[in-house]
């Protein structure tokens, strides 16, 4: 690779270093068990605190020495000048030359643009009147019937940061507004959701930063032409849409076009992107679930990360030492892939929201230059909830081929009042399946576990190889005192700045994400070829050809 197209890290003596420190660990085997036999306070040592949020990186493979290069490694990329720029508000999304703001709508003052506290100000305030005037009954159907059911259209970052906050404070929901979430343009989505629900006491929020984006239009058009036809006095809805329609939107103009009330359009701005956008208006499905005092309270879990972030020093700043180990394991130890194991089933559609958050800022193989990168940046981040996933993907994760790093994510109080026994398994179980990881199993040991079972020795000797696990694999354990908004502003937060450290190391732009946009020009030929369109499907590929010839003739025999 020519030294043009190579990224700043790589060029580093701290790279250097730190591939030749991977080898050293590496060939001779170290393991992580061994590096806490060697310090009895690695526990404490690796155990850092961000908000009221324990952080346990302790079960990794890292010594002083990693710790010290990872560091080196940040400084050497000029990690705190990036983070100065990105809380300064430079264009740090310099391919659509924007600034990655998202800290300003939780309490950030961005000096650089003084214009946006006071509209961050009155959206919240807007957010405020409109949550009240829900809750209150002031704000009625189209027939004076009081608001029951808030379904959120949108997709991405409209939809997934929302779904999942809003699920995941579950036990802080108001009585008397129930949260439905659309985001899929098959029709089945809206349908399945519009069967539970009555025209008269449902408000949609359709949330869209750009309001141009295919399966939220759809939706939202559907929404409102069952709205119409459900009634039996059409004018009166006609007339009366506004009480069931709010938008949450950049292309405000769109929004209006679409038939939404001007006054009724909140905003989100250019310097927030979509998978980072929960804090803003975009949250609204939020605010309405578990109101306006909670969902500051996210706002300030997460500020107090950014205080975090811009004033720790590198090696006991949480997210910098999770962005640096993600570097880690994907740069030195080929890992392809992270998990995330939340073990709380209110946190489970986390894994599907930093799915996003995560592959659509690091899936880049260009840098910030539009040249090639040489080496290998995000990861495939995938998860479930604990503890299901132990009795599906876990096998792979403790006897696969390769390791998959980890993070397990607890919360020490129970989340339902009156059964704490049940709590405990579930802290058990994630406690020991990342000591598990860890420690593995010895084929002696297993030997050892099965003669005393009353295995006879050949069959004992032949299944310890199988029951053999063989450990040395890393996972950090985040633990939450409570799962309430304010920790999960914190952690969401975390993950956002984890993203960005990565970025710099990698020397990408974490807030763009061209590379979505080809399937949807595409589609536009397929729709039409679908449509009977011979001349569209004549510019399609061969196999696209195939396959819509055979749904038309199939979709043709069923009807
Ligand atoms: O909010 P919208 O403009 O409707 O965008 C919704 C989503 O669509 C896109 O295709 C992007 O990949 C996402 O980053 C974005 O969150």
């Amino acid at each position: 690779m020519a030294d043009s197209t190579m990224v700043r890290a790589l060029q580093t003596e701290a790279w250097r270093q730190l591939q030749a420190h991977q080898s050293q660990l590496s060939n001779s085997g170290t393991r992580i068990t061994e590096l806490f036999a060697q310090d009895p306070q690695r526990s404490a040592t690796l155990g850092l605190t961000c908000g009221n949020i324990h952080v346990d990186f302790s079960k990794h493979l890292l010594t002083t020495q990693t710790l010290m290069l990872l560091v080196q490694l940040a400084e050497a990329v000029d990690l705190p000048q990036a983070i100065t720029d990105l809380f300064r508000g430079d264009a740090v999304n310099n391919t659509e030359c924007r600034p990655a703001l998202h800290m300003a709508l939780r309490g950030l003052d961005v000096e650089t643009h003084p214009d946006i506290k006071p509209d961050v100000d009155d959206a919240l305030a807007r957010m405020q009147t409109l949550v009240d005037a829900v809750h209150s009954g002031t704000w009625r159907g189209y027939s004076g019937k009081i608001i029951r059911d808030v379904v959120n259209i949108g997709i991405g970052g409209s939809d997934l940061g929302p779904a999942m906050v809003t699920r995941a404070l579950r036990a802080n929901h108001l009585d008397g507004i129930r949260s439905h979430f659309v985001s899929n343009v098959d029709p089945a989505h809206l349908s399945n959701c519009l069967s539970q629900l009555n025209p008269e006491t449902t408000l949609f929020v359709v949330a869209s930063k750009s309001f141009g984006t295919l399966e939220t239009m759809q939706n939202a058009g559907q929404a409102r032409r069952w709205l119409i036809a459900a009634a039996d006095d059409q004018e009166q809805v006609r007339v009366n849409l506004h009480k069931h329609f709010i938008a949450v939107s950049a292309n405000k103009q769109a929004a209006v076009d679409f038939g939404i009330e001007a006054s009724q359009v909140f905003p989100v701005w250019d310097w927030v992107g979509g998978r980072f956008s929960l804090w803003s208006a975009i949250g609204l499905p939020i605010a309405m679930a578990v109101g306006m005092p909670r969902f500051r309270e996210l706002l300030a879990g997460a500020e107090l990360v950014d205080q975090h972030v811009a004033t720790t020093p590198l090696a006991s700043n949480v997210p910098v030492l999770m962005g640096l180990l993600a570097v880690w394991y994907r740069n030195f130890w080929d890992a392809g892939s992270h998990a995330v194991l939340p073990y709380a089933q209110d946190l489970e559609l986390l894994p599907g929201f930093l799915q996003q958050l995560e592959m659509e800022s690091l899936g880049k193989s260009v840098d910030r230059d539009g040249e090639a990168v040489a080496i290998s940046t995000g990861p495939v981040i995938w998860g479930s909830a604990g503890t299901n996933g132990q009795h599906s993907f876990h096998q792979l994760l403790h006897q696969g081929t390769g390791f998959v790093p980890a993070d397990f994510i607890a919360i020490a109080s129970p989340s339902v009042a009156d059964n704490l026994q049940q709590h405990q398994h579930l802290l058990a179980n994630c406690f020991s399946q990342s000591r598990a990881l860890m420690e593995g199993k010895t084929s002696q040991q297993a030997e050892q576990e099965l003669l005393g079972a009353g295995e006879d020795g050949a069959r004992a000797a032949s299944l310890a190889k199988h029951k053999a696990v063989p450990g040395n694999r890393p996972s950090t354990t985040f633990l939450l005192d409570n799962l309430n908004a304010f920790n999960l502003g914190s952690l969401i937060a975390l993950y956002e700045h984890k993203v960005f450290v990565q970025s710099v190391a990698w020397n990408i732009n974490a807030f763009d994400q061209w590379g979505v946009e080809i399937g949807k020009q595409l589609s536009a030929s397929a729709f039409a070829a679908l449509n009977g369109d011979e001349a569209a499907a004549q510019t399609l590929d061969p196999s696209s050809q195939a396959l819509i010839g055979l749904c038309l003739r199939q979709a043709g025999s069923t009807t």
